[in-house]
């Protein structure tokens, strides 16, 4: 089990104590941007992670997710706007103490055993985890003496994550902390995020994966180009973004364009948040959270289609649908 009791030698409980109002808010981001060259990695971004939370940053390769971390943990400075680490600039010490990150690339001295490495880690912290306690959480027990250069890729990860957590952090920021693992591995690395998230550990974790998000997070903040595209409960973002995709073909395609055309009477139906013309097959997709009322309306409308396919729509698209209602708004 994790005893997460805290002791007042800790650099910075103090400090948290007298400043309780920064602790309540552990990551506070205003105003933020930050480019590249001419990219505009993120675009005015505000956001606040409260103590306590499990945050789930979801968004395509390229979003800005990687880029909020990095300003969040110090690692880079904002062009324009401010970041807060319990209320401190993120390069204070006093504020890193309190933080774990797992960066998307792990890099492990080949030669050091995993046993070796997690104890060198957690000696850099006032208040580690027991070194025995800590591999068992993430199943890396029987893995204690093997040099990391001859882990597999998955359990490099796993040990990656841990290492995160060595030094009882209040504040876990982990990029994309399954890629590469298999379900079995993945589960058990779930588990140990929400005991240690049950255990007050404030988290916030990026993936381009739904289902990752959907296991972990209450909250969901989705990021394309540099902007929070929406921000809210994993109820309400997932129904936003699950959308089913309906590609169908018309009848009567290729008749005079009007209010009474094919692609004009599916630009009518209720329930349809986005829809395009594959210019190559001539097709149309539809993108809608019923697919299922959508067909239903399509037959009572009497519109006359054929070849009609259901699937889930990508993340991309379900982006792609949630830009669009943004530029709409
Ligand atoms: N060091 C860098 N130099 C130049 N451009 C960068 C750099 N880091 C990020 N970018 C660009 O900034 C944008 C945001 O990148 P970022 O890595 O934050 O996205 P991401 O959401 O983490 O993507 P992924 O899921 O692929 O990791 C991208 O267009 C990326 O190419």
């Amino acid at each position: 089990m994790i005893d997460h009791v805290r002791t007042s030698t800790r650099p910075g409980a103090g400090d948290a104590l007298r400043a309780g109002r920064d602790d309540d808010v552990p990551v506070r981001v205003r105003g933020v941007t930050r480019r590249f060259d001419a990219t505009v990695a993120l675009d005015d971004v505000t956001l606040d992670v409260h103590r306590g939370e499990i945050v789930g940053l979801l968004g395509p390769n390229g979003a800005g997710k990687t880029t909020l971390l990095s300003l969040v943990s110090g690692v880079r400075r904002p062009d324009a706007g401010t970041v807060r680490l319990f209320g401190r600039d993120p390069r204070d010490a006093v504020a890193r103490v309190r933080l774990g990150t797992t960066p998307q690339e792990t890099g492990l001295p080949a030669t050091l055993r995993v046993g070796e490495i997690a104890a060198f880690v957690a000696g850099h912290y006032p208040d580690p985890m027991p070194v025995g306690e800590l591999l068992e959480t993430f199943g890396l027990t029987d893995l204690a003496r093997r040099q990391t250069g001859g882990l597999s890729g998955g359990q490099k990860r796993r040990l990656a994550v841990a290492l995160a957590l060595a030094g009882r952090p209040d504040l876990v920021l982990l990029d994309e902390p399954t890629t590469g693992l298999d379900v079995d591995a993945r589960h058990v690395l779930w588990d140990a995020l929400r005991e240690f998230h049950s255990r007050g550990v404030t988290v916030v974790v990026t993936s381009h994966y739904l289902e990752e998000i959907e296991a972990l997070a209450e909250r969901v903040v989705v990021v394309d180009h540099g902007l929070v595209l929406a921000d809210g409960t994993l109820r309400d973002v997932v129904g936003r973004v699950a959308l089913r995709r309906v590609t169908l073909s018309l009848d009567d395609d290729g008749g005079a364009p009007g209010a009474s055309s094919g692609p004009a009477r599916l630009d009518a139906l209720t329930g349809v948040v986005r829809r395009d013309t594959d210019p190559a097959t001539g097709r149309h997709v539809l993108l809608t959270p019923d697919a299922d009322a959508l067909v239903r309306e399509l037959v009572t409308a009497g519109v006359p289609f054929h070849d009609l396919e259901v699937r889930s729509a990508s993340l991309e698209e379900a982006f792609l649908s949630l830009t669009r209602e943004e530029v709409a708004a």
